[in-house]
């Protein structure tokens, strides 16, 4: 049984007072879901955030880290660091550091490797533009970077990965894969995985969909077979949909 996720991508939104505002708010609306709950913020509030949801459902991740534990790099943020704070996952390869600060695939598996030899869950989002929508490549474009971000990345940590598959199309647009589109490229990269580690682990990774996911469209979402949890831009920001959406 795959425990269902669904993850708040702050981006680049909220100051403190308004992530301790949104805390207080939300950690009271949700007491009663099964669902595991991520939110990740800005760099800025990991600290603030940790501490003000000490002992609620809510589990925090950073947006990206770089995959050295410490060295010469002006403006990055290092595992060891956000171990420091006891962060729990971070995205990784999210397709907005892909396109404005030229992540590549052999980038997204460093920080994939590295986040989880410092024991730090990796949201891995992967997707395809729409011109690649459009010439039928979904599958060939999401399978590189699946196996790419998966090289050399053993068995037993493989499972510990939450896969993202985030249409680019969708991402901020109001555009949703429908349910059917989207659980058919997860299943795709299930089987792909299943392909990489057999199928007991292709069982038990959990695959998420984002681009705008929002209160009226999350159930018909989550109803889907291989969807296991939902990475929310937008309608996380405000306590209420976020908290509609995990109570789906
Ligand atoms: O990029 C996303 C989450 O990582 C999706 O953003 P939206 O929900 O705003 O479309």
């Amino acid at each position: 049984m795959r425990v269902p996720i669904i993850a708040a991508n702050w981006k680049m939104h909220m100051t403190v007072s308004e992530a301790k505002e949104f805390v207080e708010e939300f950690k009271g609306k949700i007491e009663g879901t099964d669902v595991e709950v991520v939110i990740c913020p800005p760099f800025t509030l990991l600290n603030t955030l940790k501490e003000i949801t000490n002992g609620t459902k809510i589990k925090i991740g950073a947006q990206n880290m770089h995959w050295e534990e410490k060295g010469a790099f002006t403006g990055e943020i290092s595992p060891i660091m956000l171990k420091d704070l006891n962060i729990d996952y971070c995205i990784i390869g999210h397709s907005e550091r892909r396109q404005y600060f030229s992540e590549t695939d052999e980038i997204v598996n460093k920080k994939v490797k590295s986040a989880l030899a410092h024991d730090i869950k990796p949201i891995l989002c992967v997707g395809e533009t729409l011109d690649e929508r459009k010439a039928e490549k979904t599958e060939e474009v999401v399978k590189k970077q699946v196996l790419a971000a998966f090289k050399d990345v053993d068995r037993e940590l493989a499972k510990e990965i939450v896969i993202a598959y985030e249409p680019i199309w969708a991402i901020g647009t109001g555009l949703t894969a429908s349910p059917e589109d989207a659980n058919k490229v997860i299943a795709f990269i299930r089987e792909t995985i299943k392909e990489l580690y057999g199928e007991d682990i292709s069982e038990e990774i959990r695959i998420q969909y984002g681009g705008s996911v929002k209160p009226n469209n999350v159930e018909d979402i989550m109803n889907m077979e291989d969807i296991d949890g939902a990475l929310v831009g937008g309608a996380s920001l405000k306590a209420e949909s976020f908290a509609q959406i995990v109570n789906f």
